[in-house]
Formats: C-alpha cells, structure tokens, sequence
C-alpha cells in the first residue's frame, strides 16, 4: 500500500497557520492533523487531545527518554512535540499527516524524515504578524513581544523550506497551500 505524506507547515507565531490548517482540513478530511503535546497552559476554550495534549514538564521529560517525540523544541517558555505513534500509524496507513510546528522542530524533521514536505508560511509584513497577534487577544504582552522576537530570525529560515506560502488574503493562500499540497503529495 502507498504510504502516506508527512506534511510540515511552519511560520512565525500568529501568522495563521491554525486558520489555514482549520480551512484546509474543512476541505480534506483525507488528510490528518498531528496533535502535539505542550507544557503551555491551555487558552480559554482549547480542549486537552484537540488543540494539543496540555502536560506538565516532567510528563514531557519522560516522553523525549522514552523516545516517544518524533520531534520536539522550546518555544517562549513551553516546550512542545510531535508523538511519534499517531504519525506512524497514520502513514504506514496511507494517510497524509499535517504537523504544524515551529521551526527548529521543522529542521529537526528534515533530517529524520528527510521525504517530508516542508511549506512556510509567510506574513505580508511584520507589522501585520503584530496586528494579528494583538488581534487574536489570547497571549499576554510578554507572550506576544517573545514571539515576535522569535519571528524575525524564524522568516530568514524560509529558504530551507520546499515551499513558501504568503498568507496576505486568505482564501488565495489557501488555494496556493493545495496547490503545493496536490502538486507535490
Ligand atoms: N516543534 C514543535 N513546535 C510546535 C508543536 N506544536 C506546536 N508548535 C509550535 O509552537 C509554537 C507556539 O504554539 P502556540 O503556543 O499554540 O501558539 P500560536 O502558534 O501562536 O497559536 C507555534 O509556532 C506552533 O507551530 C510541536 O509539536 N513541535
Ligand atoms: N490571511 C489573514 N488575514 C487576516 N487575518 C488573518 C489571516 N489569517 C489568519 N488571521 C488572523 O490572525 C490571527 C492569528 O492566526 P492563527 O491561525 O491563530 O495563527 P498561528 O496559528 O500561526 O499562530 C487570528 O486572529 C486569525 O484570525
């Protein structure tokens, strides 16, 4: 049977990766959404195994030394991973999975799983990255000034990626973001 596709979309914090990932899986439910585990502390309305596994850092500690992360990096405070079984299964199943994570767990996947395809996803300016961060009025000041910090030296990193989608309008960067997808999988 054909395996399925490791998809890797990575891009600056309050880009809209999870508005476009939403929208894309509304129109493909073929393709399936890795659920990651952090230490963050659940937003208001996300929900444990949904958003993400919410767990503590001893809890995260004892999955990298039990060798259950495909991948895993710290990210303004919290540390975050990808569990290695669900993708897998999936795979060896035929499914495609999308992981939608940052970038140094992006890198960590270009050489582990060097067949995977590797999008980035790209604000039209950093100024807007900040209006979308502000507008989203989920994170603290000191969580959004950390992750702009970080966006700068995440958008020089775009090279090292297969594909560069900018998301200006959405619903042209959801058409780019098939056509890569359906181009290339
Ligand atoms: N390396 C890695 N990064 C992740 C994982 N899950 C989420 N992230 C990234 O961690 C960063 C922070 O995520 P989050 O706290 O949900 O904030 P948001 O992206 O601003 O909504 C984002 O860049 C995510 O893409 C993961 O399993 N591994
Ligand atoms: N193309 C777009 N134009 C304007 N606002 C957008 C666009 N894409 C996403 N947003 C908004 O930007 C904010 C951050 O989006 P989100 O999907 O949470 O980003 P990320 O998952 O990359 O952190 C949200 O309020 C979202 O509604």
């Amino acid at each position: 049977m054909k395996k399925g596709r490791l998809i890797v979309m990575t891009g600056p914090s309050g880009v809209g990766k999870g508005t476009l990932v939403r929208s894309l899986l509304k129109d493909h439910p073929e393709l399936h959404l890795s659920v990651s585990v952090t230490t963050r502390s659940p937003r208001e309305g996300e929900i444990h195994g949904q958003e993400y596994y919410f767990v503590d850092r001893v809890h995260f500690q004892n999955m990298i030394e039990a060798g259950e992360l495909l991948e895993w990096a710290e990210f303004a405070g919290n540390c975050y991973g990808t569990p290695l079984i669900a993708v897998k299964e999936k795979i060896e199943a035929g499914i495609s999975v999308l992981l939608e994570i940052e970038l140094e767990g992006a890198r960590q996947i270009r050489s582990t799983f060097p067949s995977a395809l590797r999008i980035f996803i790209m604000p039209p300016s950093i100024d807007e990255l900040e209006r979308r961060l502000r507008g989203r009025g989920q994170d603290s000041e000191d969580a959004i000034r950390r992750r702009l910090m970080r966006a700068r030296s995440e958008m020089d990193a775009a090279n090292e990626f297969d594909f560069e989608v900018i998301n200006d309008d959405l619903d042209f960067a959801l058409k780019r973001l098939e056509s890569v997808l359906y181009s290339a999988v």
